[in-house]
């Protein structure tokens, strides 16, 4: 049993139709006349992603037509994006439209005017990561404050404009209420972000693994290896993370939940030993300050009880040193 080690409430002490998607969602349908699609940006598993304009105002705007999925996963990211839109670097959902013939939903979104991030982060120095960074952090305090997890933090998710520096955190498809001692579903995240806890089947996991995905993108971009853990299957992805955090450690954090490897880790997990952070640095690796260093070995821990918090995150040391 594993409860939050914050906003482990955040649900409950707000009415139920605040986070009760199940009973459906009263849609303030907009007007898809009053969109104009551009180009394609994207297309993923659940959408496809253009640019477009409104009509009325003539601002730019994003436009995700999202893919005929169950209702009930339409209305969970519809009330989710209602829930959060003007928080904190949350993307701002301007209006939500119907396709006449196909009834499919489409969500306008703010646009953003982002710069991929293979391109952009190798461009930081260790003041734009503490920017942008605490930006993303600020962002996910805020979701975790209102009870929401988003599940799947990764680069491709966070949209940065350099010259506003300006940061919005999207896709909340995979977002879910948390409550606790509910068991979730751990076929969410992106695999090179995925926690722990979700390879090991840690069902009652919360709002820490969206630190341990921030743990991920730190160490990729400090010791230049994206993306850090690179496993080639989801029971290889526990292999890679294993093969840094060790394979003691990960039975001692089996044991303390009483879980059970799974079965198809028999062939393919090995005995490593848990490799110093050092091992990382190379000549190269000029953002790897030991502030850093021990942030990141404070995110990237087998057990989410032990990650730190969004908010203890933007209080570590080395989001309160002045790097030159
Ligand atoms: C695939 N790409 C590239 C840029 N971009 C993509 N998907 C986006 C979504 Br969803 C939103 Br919402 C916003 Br805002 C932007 Br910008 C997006
Ligand atoms: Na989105």
């Amino acid at each position: 049993y594993s409860v939050a080690k914050v906003y482990s409430d955040a649900c409950e002490k707000r009415p139920q139709e605040y986070w009760d998607y199940e009973q459906g969602v009263t849609i303030d349908w907009g007007k898809i006349y009053n969109y104009e699609i551009i180009n394609k940006i994207g297309r993923g598993k659940y959408s496809e992603v253009f640019s477009g304009k409104c009509v009325t105002n003539d601002k730019p705007c994003v436009i995700k037509v999202l893919k005929p999925v169950k209702m009930k996963k339409i209305f969970r990211e519809l009330k989710i994006l209602t829930n959060l839109t003007g928080g904190p670097n949350v993307v701002a959902l301007y209006d939500i439209v119907q396709d006449k013939d196909s009834k499919i939903p489409a969500l306008i979104f703010e646009e953003v005017k982002n710069v991929d991030f293979r391109t952009l982060y190798p461009t930081f120095k260790l003041s734009d990561i503490q920017y942008y960074f605490t930006q993303l952090l600020i962002a996910l305090d805020y979701c975790h404050s209102m009870g929401i997890m988003h599940r799947d933090v990764k680069p491709q998710n966070v949209m940065i404009d350099p010259i506003e520096r300006k940061l919005r955190l999207i896709d909340w498809g995979l977002a879910e209420f948390y409550h606790p001692g509910v068991d979730y579903n751990v076929r969410v995240a992106s695999r090179y972000h995925k926690g722990p806890e979700l390879l090991v089947n840690l069902n009652q996991y919360d709002y820490s693994l969206d630190l341990w995905s921030v743990g991920c993108m730190l160490a990729a971009i400090v010791f230049k290896k994206e993306p850090f853990f690179k496993g080639s299957t989801n029971p290889d992805q526990l292999v890679k993370i294993a093969a840094v955090l060790g394979t003691k450690e990960m039975l001692q954090y089996l044991a303390k939940y009483n879980l059970n490897l799974p079965s198809e880790y028999d062939k393919i997990m090995k005995d490593f030993t848990k490799k110093p952070w050092s091992h990382f640095i190379t000549p190269e690796t000029t953002l790897a300050v030991p502030e850093m260093v021990d942030l990141i070995d404070n995110l990237l821990r087998y057990d989410h009880q032990e990650r730190l918090t969004a908010k203890e995150t933007m209080s570590h040391t080395f989001f309160n040193t002045k790097f030159d």
